[in-house]
């Protein structure tokens, strides 16, 4: 004999229900079966909801009426069951209250029904069936609402009730329901139709229960919020129990002791894919010791306080007989070891009457200030992790604090086997998946939001799309862009924008602010969450600390966040220590070239940096490295620059060397020096006459600059070339140092003079390398090389 269980949602009309029928077309041909059904769909819940219409005076019938007229009711004689219904309903609505028997005998009736309707559906397809009331045989204890079956009784009228019924019959046994020995109807708590089947499989010794929900098999964890969640194959007894009791709703809690009796396999499979092996749950022993993630929603904490109390014996004995007296279990516990406070989990539902049972116990303690408070915090979530090893668990914990969620409790079982988190019910998700990804080695998704989208930004996204899938391959890491912002705009996508984005952004984009994206990553449960600044914006910076606060890592190619004041630059620095988060920028000072990494690293390692100096702007590279060389007029060898690109659009901002002197700044507070932008001395390369003029008629005037450089090359001594440079001296070791930028001649032999193109150079003197500094040499503008550099960062991030 086997036992067949089919959940709620499989006796949904529609192809559920067909292919329930079709499944035990098939499994009657291969031996004798027994059907257990739950309630169609989602008729538990509108159950109850009615009831709660009724019992507040609203207007309970039109609901009620629905539900009556739902197609399939049609099917087969449930008269009865909504004559009960009707008169509960009429009757709860008079007394505007209901207890717990009473809604145990609506609820009943959903289960009433389905055993009628897919009995009748069997009938007119040829097979002979029967509705089974359980009630007649399920003697259950009085614990309305999550009632326990009395095995013996239970077992005997079952196995009496089966032994009459005639062989050739298909009984669908109402899940869910039992009696009491009066003959009250009870319920045997949420999803028990499960353990009905349990129950039944025992009782009348069956070789299997094959259990028919909607999902191909125990996973991982809920497939429903963890995409990338696993199949299990096979567990065993004591793992499934496990599962059960740390709440993966896929099994009630008692489901598994009643097969372990006598060793009957349990099959979770799925109706709609009938085909696939589901999982099996046996004494098989499995070798690998399972790893799944449960989660209980619906808790809360309630805290207890007693410094009066330290130290006296049989307070936690009080605190838990109070709580049993009202029928309240118990979850995590969590006891600090000075024992003036007390922490546990109870259900939501149960909370208030908690506090009030321990309000009562306490009520004398309270008085003479022994008890100080007792609290709640609700909407919090259970996460369990069974199989997990307390001494492995420091990456999952890690990547938790990263994506800023500190548990409010954690627990482990003495064996280590187990351990339980407690976090907010709106972390759960994002908790869930982080802790999960970790443990399962599954790709790390990291969630990027790119603000600016223009020749950097823009290039940037097209390496991160198109690397994507080779850096998943290859790294197990899942890059994923969820927004992209320009100054005005924002495109979202949760699931990751993909290569249309140019299209998207001008039809699906919408006006945001900063506050919005966060809301938006936060909404969506998107961890590991990274803001790249490629835009030019000092507006945009503002942005910086509320990101890092709401957990961002930052990574910019904008400089202005590390020019501007030194204190801003240290409050940013504090923001980010404070929060755990990272902030790169390798592309602020010689775009792809490895030099802030590098810095930061030498001066970490201890290696005394005394001099920084080179050529730091690739477009004053380029017209110096020609200019020097060529016998053209500086006017032609700056249209050429410009004509290629390597200028801004207003060539001043390179010739004022204020971009050199950022870099240089930059570099200065790597080295912890609190240097401020006004204290480097700049040589403008602008003659006054031409500075303040605006950019067309300056652009129609790069004539007049011919003779102010005419001069200076004229000065050159032999062998030597013109170079911009930028150099930090002075003692490095002190607050602050000497910061330089300045057009000097080189010898053209030296590595300054040897210069190419619009190539940077970056020399770093340190006391170790003396006289030969460690040399950084190669292309330190364009937007891709830029681009490069950013996504080197991100990768920095992703790895850490
Ligand atoms: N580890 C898990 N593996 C599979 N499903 C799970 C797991 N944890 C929770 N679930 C949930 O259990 C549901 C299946 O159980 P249930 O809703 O009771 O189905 P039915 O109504 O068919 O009995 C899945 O849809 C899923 O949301
Ligand atoms: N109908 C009940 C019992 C049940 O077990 O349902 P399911 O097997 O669909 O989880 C409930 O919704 O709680």
């Amino acid at each position: 004999m086997k036992v067949l269980k089919f959940g709620g949602k499989s006796l949904a009309s529609g192809q559920a229900f067909d292919n329930v029928i079709n499944i035990i077309k098939t499994k009657v041909n291969e031996g004798p079966i027994v059907i257990v059904v739950s309630a169609i769909g989602d008729t538990t819940d509108t159950l109850e909801n009615i009831l709660d219409l009724a019992k507040t005076k609203q207007d309970y019938t039109t609901a009620f009426e629905t539900f009556k007229n739902r197609a399939y009711h049609n099917e087969a004689d449930i008269n009865t069951e909504l004559e009960v219904l009707s008169k509960l309903y009429e009757g709860v609505s008079l007394i505007e209250d209901y207890g717990v028997k009473i809604k145990d005998q609506v609820l009943a009736q959903g289960e009433l029904i389905s055993s009628k309707i897919l009995a009748a559906q069997l009938n007119a397809k040829g097979l002979k069936a029967t509705p089974v009331d359980s009630r007649q045989f399920f003697i259950t204890d009085a614990n309305f609402g999550s009632a326990q079956a009395i095995e013996e009784v239970s077992k005997q009228k079952t196995q009496a009730y089966f032994a009459a019924l005639d062989k050739e019959t298909i009984a669908v046994v109402t899940g869910f329901i039992g009696s009491t020995d009066k003959g009250e109807t009870t319920t045997l708590g949420r999803n028990g139709s499960n353990y009905s089947a349990a129950l039944l499989a025992n009782f009348i010794e069956a070789d299997e229960l094959q259990n028919y929900t909607h999902v191909d098999g125990i996973y991982t964890a809920n497939p429903d919020w963890v995409k990338n969640a696993q199949k299990i194959e096979e567990l065993h007894f004591d793992e499934a129990n496990e599962l059960a009791n740390f709440g993966a709703s896929i099994l009630h809690a008692k489901t598994i002791l009643p097969l372990v009796e006598n060793n009957i396999p349990l099959r979770i499979l799925n109706t709609l894919n009938p085909e696939n092996k589901g999982t099996l749950i046996s004494n098989k022993p499995t070798d690998k010791g399972i790893k799944s993630l449960s989660v209980q929603s619906n808790v809360a904490l309630v805290q207890f306080e007693g410094r009066g109390l330290l130290g006296i014996v049989g307070v936690d004995a009080r605190v838990f007989t109070a709580l049993a007296n009202e029928g309240i279990s118990v979850g995590v516990i969590s006891q600090g070891s000075s024992e003036r406070g007390l922490g546990f989990i109870v259900e939501e539902k149960d909370a208030d009457k908690a506090a009030e049972a321990l309000n009562r116990e306490f009520s004398n303690d309270f008085y003479t200030r022994d008890v100080n408070s007792i609290s709640i915090i609700r909407d919090l979530a259970v996460i369990s992790i069974i199989g997990q090893n307390l001494s492995t668990f420091d990456k999952p914990y890690a990547a938790l604090v990263k994506n800023k969620i500190v548990p409010i409790l954690f627990n482990n079982t003495v064996t280590g086997k187990n351990v339980s988190l407690v976090v907010r019910k709106e972390e759960a998700k994002k908790a869930l998946n982080v802790v999960h990804g970790q443990i399962f080695g599954i790709a790390k998704k990291i969630n990027i939001a790119v603000f600016g989208n223009g020749l950097v930004g823009g290039t940037l996204i097209d390496q991160i799309l198109q690397s994507a899938q080779s850096i998943e391959d290859k790294k197990n890491i899942a890059l994923s862009i969820f927004a992209i912002g320009n100054s005005k705009k924002v495109l979202l996508n949760d699931g990751g924008i993909n290569c249309n984005w140019r299209e998207e952004i001008k039809d699906q984009s919408v006006a945001y602010n900063i506050q919005e994206v966060i809301d938006y990553a936060n909404a969506n449960h998107l961890e590991n969450l990274i803001a790249i600044d490629n835009t030019a914006s000092g507006e945009f910076i503002k942005n910086y600390i509320p990101l890092v606060e709401n957990g961002f890592d930052l990574i910019s190619s904008n400089k202005i966040a590390n020019t501007i004041s030194y204190s801003f630059y240290n409050e940013l620095r504090q923001t980010l220590k404070a929060n755990h988060k990272e902030y790169l920028y390798e592309t602020n000072v010689g775009a792809g070239l490895p030099l802030i990494d590098t810095i930061k690293l030498l001066h970490l390692s201890g290696e005394n940096i005394t001099k920084i100096k080179g050529v730091f702007s690739g477009s004053l590279s380029y017209i110096f490295n020609n200019y020097s060389i060529q016998e053209k007029p500086f006017s032609e060898v700056l249209k050429e620059a410009i004509t290629k690109g390597f200028t801004e659009p207003d060539p001043r901002e390179d010739l004022s060397g204020n971009d050199v002197g950022r870099k240089l700044l930059i570099l200065a507070r790597e080295l912890d020096l609190q240097n401020e932008f006004e204290e480097i001395s700049i040589q403008n390369l602008i003659p006054t006459d031409l500075q303040a003029v605006d950019t067309p008629t300056f652009l129609n005037s790069l004539e007049k600059l011919n003779p102010y450089f005419d001069k200076i090359k004229q000065g050159l001594a032999p062998d030597t070339v013109l170079r911009y440079v930028g150099e930090l001296s002075g003692d490095l070791q002190k607050d602050k140092g000497v910061l330089e930028t300045k057009l000097i001649e080189v010898p053209t032999s030296s590595a300054l003079g040897q210069l190419k193109g619009s190539d940077s150079i970056f020399e770093i003197y340190t006391e170790s390398y003396g006289d030969n500094p460690i040399i950084i040499q190669g292309a330190g503008a364009g937007a891709s090389v830029t681009a490069r550099g950013v996504f080197g960062d991100i990768l920095r991030l992703a790895d850490k």
